[in-house]
């Protein structure tokens, strides 16, 4: 059985997956007359009266806006349609459609076409998209501002693929309709802003080519690591839910957040180690914690003696001291033992990140944000989903690379996208609490892609829960209620 409950799909998988429809005996006309019947269908469903401008490419997007077209015109709607090729240039499925099209079609546009129009197909072209858009294209992206626009599989001048506006400008859509499966590029900002509302049209693709195709990126939900969670039961005491431990160091706010989230998610048991003198502020913060002040460095190896304490983290707030690089090789030093390296405790290794890679193993989970990742990996310089692809590979574990479109890898090409975060999550402290909780969930014994990715989620949730204005303290609050919502389900 897969892993990949919510497949993506790359734009060489989704031309696959059409062969295979093919080959099944689906005709390729057949899946282009379903993807337009989709694609008019949602246009109807717009409720605003008035012109259809059609905006048609060269290839099987364009195959797809003529059969829109057509069926727009013959349900009564008035369309204008514009071709970017001559006609006798199409080829295949796309010049049969445009044989069927029995309305005019324009070869050149002005900005008075868009103003006269109500709302715009945008099937210029899909999510294969490989060079950037020329300048007429931009053009007609800049006049569809502001418009109802109905992008056809892609906004037209996105990659599929990264996500990325490809050159200087692409189309925004206020919807944006599929088929099939989603591209892993729907996902990812830019283009997620870009797509407007994602409609999944299916134009008879047997799902069963997934099992051949494999997909090997997933949109992050339940039922992605839902199965290896533990749940609570009449047989289970306390050290069955692990015992974290978190390293405090200089600023003692970041290490308490983690803390506190790893407990919320459902350690068993957490420790702090942190500085004498730093004591009464970590024992005050909750009569939960088991605060271990330290004298000097080599606290942790100490404390990690004890083999129940199953996973540990170090970064949040721990400082830039050389006493932090002892720590994570102390942490590190047992393969059993899961390990967090978050803020500090990646920065540190900038100047030797292989140092780093070297300590790390299948139970390390690495958190950076952008900054922290461009530390660790100055020569990755393609889009955030290529580069944490390399990352992964290189530093031999999960990396979660963070942002509003998070992303999660494995060395062995499992790549999560999550989708669920609220732009407010921008703010100090709540990449602390992530960190916490992906320790939390390491604790209770789960693998570290699902604890990664179940972290995450649950972040977001969290957040949601939270609300506009909340504090990263918050969603430590929050994760209670997301977690009592989640498991009486
Ligand atoms: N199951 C499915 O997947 C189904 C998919 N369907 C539809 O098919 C669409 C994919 O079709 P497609 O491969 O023909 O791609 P599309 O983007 O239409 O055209 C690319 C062509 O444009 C040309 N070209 C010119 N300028 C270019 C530029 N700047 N950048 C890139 N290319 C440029 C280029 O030719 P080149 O000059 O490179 O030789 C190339 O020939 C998909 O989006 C969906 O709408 C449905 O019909 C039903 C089933
Ligand atoms: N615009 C955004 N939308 C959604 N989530 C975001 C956005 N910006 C940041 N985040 C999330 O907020 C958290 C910030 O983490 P981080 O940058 O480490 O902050 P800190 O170190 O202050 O805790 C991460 O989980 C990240 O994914
Ligand atoms: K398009």
């Amino acid at each position: 059985m897969s892993w990949n409950k919510t497949p993506l799909l790359s734009v060489e998988e989704m031309y696959l997956a059409d062969r295979f429809a093919i080959q099944g005996g689906v005709s390729g006309r057949t899946l282009m007359e379903r993807a337009g019947a989709a694609v008019a269908e949602v246009v109807q469903s717009c409720r605003c009266e008035g012109q259809v401008l059609v905006l048609c490419g060269p290839g099987n997007n364009g195959g797809d806006g003529f059969v829109a077209a057509r069926l727009l015109k013959e349900s009564g709607r008035e369309v204008k349609l514009f071709l970017s090729i001559e006609q006798e240039k199409l080829s295949g499925d796309a010049s049969f459609m445009a044989e069927r099209w029995s309305g005019s079609i324009l070869y050149s546009l002005s900005q008075q076409d868009f103003n006269e129009s109500a709302l715009v197909v945008d099937a210029l072209f899909g999510a294969g998209l490989s060079r950037p858009l020329e300048k007429r294209f931009r053009d007609f992206a800049a006049w569809s501002v502001g418009k109802e626009v109905v992008s056809v599989d892609m906004p037209s001048g996105i990659s599929g693929d990264t996500g990325q506006v490809i050159g200087a400008g692409a189309f925004v859509a206020s919807r944006t309709v599929t088929f099939f499966r989603k591209k892993t590029g729907h996902l990812l900002f830019p283009a997620r802003a870009h797509c407007g509302e994602m409609i999944l049209a299916d134009i008879g693709i047997d799902k069963s080519c997934l099992d051949t195709l494999e997909p090997k990126v997933a949109e992050n939900s339940p039922a992605l690591w839902q199965r290896v969670l533990p749940d609570v039961s009449f047989d289970k005491h306390k050290y069955h839910f692990g015992h974290a431990v978190i390293y405090g160091g200089e600023m003692s706010g970041a290490a308490r957040l983690a803390a506190l989230a790893a407990l919320r998610v459902g350690a068993g048991l957490v420790t702090v180690s942190c500085p004498l003198a730093d004591r009464q502020i970590y024992a005050l913060t909750s009569p939960s914690l088991i605060v271990e002040g330290r004298e000097q460095s080599g606290a942790l190896e100490t404390l990690l003696m004890d083999k129940r304490k199953n996973a540990v983290l170090v970064g949040p707030g721990a400082g830039s001291s050389g006493e932090v690089i002892a720590e994570v090789r102390s942490s590190a030093a047992d393969p059993d033992r899961a390990v967090v390296l978050d803020a500090d405790a990646l920065s540190i290794f900038s100047e030797d990140p292989d140092e780093l890679f070297a300590l790390c193993h299948s139970k390390t989970v690495l958190t950076p944000h952008d900054g922290e990742f461009r530390k660790l990996f100055p020569d990755l310089k393609q889009s955030r989903i290529e580069n944490i692809r390399t990352a992964a590979r290189r530093a031999g574990c999960i990396v979660v690379l963070k942002g509003a479109d998070s992303l999660i890898a494995a060395p062995d090409g499992r790549l999560v996208i999550n989708t669920n975060a609220p732009f407010w999550l921008a703010k100090g402290g709540t990449g602390d609490v992530l960190a916490g909780m992906v320790c939390g969930l390491l604790a209770q014994g789960v693998p570290a892609f699902e604890a990664a990715a179940a972290a995450v989620w649950f972040h977001g949730e969290a957040a949601k829960f939270a609300g506009r204005g909340m504090l990263a303290e918050d969603l430590v609050f929050a994760i209670k209620e997301v977690s009592a919502g989640f498991f009486n389900k």
